[in-house]
């Protein structure tokens, strides 16, 4: 299966707002890629770009050897001639047909004959739980079911690409769990390539093979989620991937902290730069170890399996993360203990420096 490639991709709507900023990168087939990012920073245009349903301003399009579009030789190849599975947070079923109707639409369309339609439904129903509902109409489904519903529908026709843009975003918890699972599952039977729109990044670590962190229209960082995570190449990237987010400390913030950490990194200790910490990186001691670092606890929040444990150190706030109940309660003075695997620093562009690279 052939590879994505986007070649210096501009998009700006009404020429003045740049959503996508000479973006370059390829999308490697059979990858499930995840595009992460904030909202406004460019995934949805990327995606409907991909599709053919919004026309780039210049730069080319590949898949493979085939141009879905190229500013150069003014081609644009429109999305039904693009082999692709859509799938928009509104996934829209036609209400009034039935469950096998509105699955073999696709198939439908292409005058395949009935009793090949009726073939192709069994097997889709089979393999999205779906059997026995086939007669039903989507107001008698429920979320899930009109969920598993829509991604029968494109996968019907087969489609050599799938492009998802927040298709999870109207389900409740366990759905999302439930159909991350199924994603998950499904992409690796079928070995297609996905590309997936997100702004929740546990989605994104939780189902892609490959993360993409998006930011002003660019890509920051592509690479595996723990890499993103372990890895992150950038200040932007740090504090967007990660629950509570990574605690960073500018210049002259927590300066007993921050040398301590640029201690544990090898870093010149007069930086320029921010460092930061995971919360799960900041351990808690019962008493500060003479001379040691230490921290006031002004906030215990139990999840069920971690407390997030709130900390004011150096007239700073932290959040550590721990998998074991706080060691005091709120108000009491406790030491800290860095893990050195958890330390970062960043240069004043924002560049992730040092031995984490
Ligand atoms: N049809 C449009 N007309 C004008 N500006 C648009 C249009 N669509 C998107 N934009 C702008 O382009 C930029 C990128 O939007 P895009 O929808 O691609 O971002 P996104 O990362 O998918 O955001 P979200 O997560 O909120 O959907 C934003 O600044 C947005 O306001």
């Amino acid at each position: 299966m052939p590879n994505i490639t986007l070649n210096s991709v501009v998009k700006t709507y009404g020429g003045k707002s740049l959503a996508v900023d000479n973006l370059t990168t390829t999308f490697p087939s059979g990858e499930f890629i995840c595009l992460l990012g904030p909202s406004g920073c460019g995934k949805t245009t990327t995606l409907r770009m991909i599709a053919g349903l919004e026309r780039p301003d210049s730069g080319e399009i590949r898949f493979g050897d085939e141009v879905f579009y190229s500013s150069q030789t003014g081609t644009y190849l429109r999305p039904e001639k693009r082999k692709l599975g859509l799938m928009f947070q509104s996934y829209a079923l036609w209400p009034h047909m039935t469950v096998e109707q509105n699955v073999v639409f696709g198939l439908a369309m292409k005058r395949m004959p009935r009793e090949d339609q009726a073939k192709r439904f069994t097997e889709l129903a089979k393999l999205f739980h779906l059997d026995g509902l086939g007669q039903r109409y989507p107001r008698e489904l429920s979320g899930g079911q009109q969920q598993r519903v829509a991604l029968a529908r494109m996968l019907a026709v087969s489609p050599d690409l799938l492009l998802l843009d927040e298709p999870l975003s109207n389900l409740d918890a366990s759905l999302r769990l439930e159909m991350r699972a199924e994603l998950k599952r499904l992409h690796q039977t079928l070995g297609c390539t996905v590309i997936f729109v997100t702004h929740d990044q546990l989605e994104a670590m939780t189902m892609a093979t490959s993360i993409a962190v998006m930011n002003k229209g660019r890509i920051e960082q592509m690479a595996k989620p723990m890499d993103i995570y372990r890895h992150p190449s950038s200040h932007f990237v740090a504090n967007f991937v990660g629950s509570p987010p990574m605690n960073m400390l500018t210049p002259g913030e927590a300066p007993g902290l921050a040398s301590e950490m640029t201690k544990i990194l090898g870093t010149p200790a007069d930086r320029a730069g921010t460092v930061g910490i995971r919360p799960e990186a900041l351990r808690l001691t019962g008493q500060p170890a003479n001379g040691g670092l230490k921290a006031t606890i002004d906030t215990i929040q139990p999840t069920g399996a971690d407390w997030i444990i709130g900390l004011q150190a150096e007239g700073r706030q932290l959040f550590a993360l721990s998998s074991e109940p706080p060691p005091a309660d709120i108000g009491a003075e406790v030491g800290l203990n860095l893990k050195a695997d958890g330390i970062h620093a960043f240069d004043q562009n924002g560049k992730a420096v040092g031995p984490s690279l």
